[in-house]
């Protein structure tokens, strides 16, 4: 999955907000509130840390996948935007702002 594709991950489940908790998994965690969301992250990372420690790759590819996908659902939750996440990554490695906006447009 690269960065386009958690844009539409997190283009989808933000438009779980309010669906039925019956028909999706994501409206039922938003249901049952941040607290709930916020245990399911912490969860997936120690799972996704003993897959590493014990188990094969591919393993810990799909223990990763499930904690992007919680913590995609917690930025949602919290008001988070990938993009707000970029712009502090990109911060960090001192890419300016114009060279961020220059790669979003590829
Ligand atoms: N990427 C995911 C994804 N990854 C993991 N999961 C779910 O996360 C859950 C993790 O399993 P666990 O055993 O840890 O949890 P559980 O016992 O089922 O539930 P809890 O009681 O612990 O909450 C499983 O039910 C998985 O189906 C996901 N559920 C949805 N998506 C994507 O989210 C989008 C919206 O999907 P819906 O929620 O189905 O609308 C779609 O693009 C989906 O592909």
């Amino acid at each position: 999955m690269d960065k386009h594709a958690i844009d539409t991950l997190f283009a989808v489940i933000e438009s779980r907000k309010g669906a039925d908790p019956d028909t999706s998994y994501t409206a039922k965690l938003f249901a049952k509130g941040r607290k709930k969301i916020a245990q399911k992250v912490g969860e997936e990372a120690v799972e996704t840390a003993l897959a590493a420690m014990s188990e094969t790759p591919a393993a810990v590819a799909a223990e990763s996948a499930d904690l992007l996908y919680h913590l995609l659902v917690l930025w949602a939750e919290t008001g988070v935007s990938p993009d707000d996440v970029w712009a502090e990554l990109n911060r960090r490695s001192g890419v300016s702002g114009i060279e961020e906006k220059n790669s979003r447009k590829k």
